[in-house]
């Protein structure tokens, strides 16, 4: 939603507000939303839709309205799901009350503009001027007093939709991240290599990375020592990150690392070297301090080849990684 300046606001509402009542409109919080953004020509679609309605329909029903907010007024982000929706009803609900104080305001001082324009037709007298000019003047106070509350409404609304847009951000990037590793979950790492695909010429590359025998690892050592060594698999990878990559945990006892802009020899004696690092690695369970005979993985590497769709890059190197644990496990695959 864009945030107009007060003046530019006001000068808005002064043409909606009119267009709204000529063709009996209620005062919805939508309506306004819609005629206010009407108005300010800034939706050539918005306008088309409405122009052809009016037109078939003579007004533009509620129900239209509303499905116009959704569509147009409100940003992509806001669309999300259902807790975000509710605040929002809610926030619409707070500004309902003080809009339609805003419209009888509005509609009384109409009203007692006709008023006075048949009284002074009929008696052009100076008492009765006065009189009309001091009636006027309380009722176009009044009026002016719930536009102001309206505004200051329209404000606060635009205030919590940025905090509700920055709330809506901060759970999309949480739901990109594992909580049990704090890298990327597999939906991260498929929004990154979606992405990322889009302009990567031949040299991105995935490596699919598993550690060897965890179920045996659980049965020797307990399922809490299995699950420690996924979390210090996670920080080690995460440490081993190169400039063009990121490392996400999938699930279980399986992590990916996305490398772009390097080629496969690169990312394979990367690969290996990561390999044999892990082989190398002293790890002792907390408790008893007993050394954990092995821990090793295995690795599935695939390079992006011409138009290779994310899914079939990805099915190549799970290909490589199944290899990788056929021969043996502790080893690293490209085909
Ligand atoms: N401790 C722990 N174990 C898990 C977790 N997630 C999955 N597992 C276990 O990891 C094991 C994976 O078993 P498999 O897929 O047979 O693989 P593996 O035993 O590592 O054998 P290979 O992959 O063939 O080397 C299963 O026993 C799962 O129960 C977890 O978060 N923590």
């Amino acid at each position: 939603m864009r945030q107009e300046s007060p003046s530019q606001a006001v000068s808005l509402l002064r043409k909606a507000v009119p267009l709204m009542m000529k063709l009996n409109i209620a005062p919805t919080p939508y309506n306004y939303g819609v005629w206010y953004t009407y108005v300010s020509n800034r939706n050539k679609k918005l306008n088309n839709i409405m122009d052809t309605t009016i037109q078939k329909l003579g007004s533009l029903p509620n129900f239209i309205s509303k499905e116009l907010f959704q569509e147009f007024i409100l940003d992509e982000d806001l669309k999300v799901n259902d807790e975000h929706s509710s605040q929002l009803d809610s926030m619409i609900e707070k500004i309902e009350s003080s809009s339609e104080k805003m419209s009888e305001g509005l509609q009384t001082l109409t009203s007692s503009l006709e008023k006075s324009k048949r009284s002074l037709k009929s008696n052009g007298r100076v008492e009765n001027i006065e009189k009309v000019v001091r009636y006027l003047e309380v009722n176009s106070i009044k009026a002016s007093h719930q536009t102001h509350l309206f505004q200051e409404s329209l404000q606060e609304i635009q205030n919590q939709i940025l905090s509700l847009k920055e709330e809506i951000h901060q759970s999309k990037e949480n739901s990109n991240i594992d909580p049990v590793t704090g890298l990327l979950n597999s939906q991260g790492l498929e929004r990154t290599l979606y992405s990322w695909i889009n302009d990567a010429e031949d040299d991105l590359s995935i490596m699919l990375i598993d550690i060897d025998k965890l179920a045996l690892i659980n049965q020797q050592y307990g399922k809490k020592v299995g699950s420690a060594i996924i979390r210090f698999l996670g920080q080690f990878l995460q440490s081993k990150k190169l400039e063009n990559s990121v490392a996400s945990h999938l699930d279980g006892g399986t992590f990916a690392i996305l490398i772009n802009e390097e080629s496969l020899s690169f990312t394979s004696t990367f690969a290996e070297e990561l390999r044999l690092q892990i082989q190398n690695q002293v790890i002792r369970t907390k408790k008893t301090q007993e050394p954990i005979s092995s821990l090793t993985v295995s690795i599935g590497i695939a390079t992006l080849l011409g138009q290779e769709l994310g899914e079939q890059l990805l099915d190549r190197a799970r290909k490589n990684l199944m290899h990788a644990k056929a021969k043996g496990g502790n080893q690293v695959s490209t085909n």
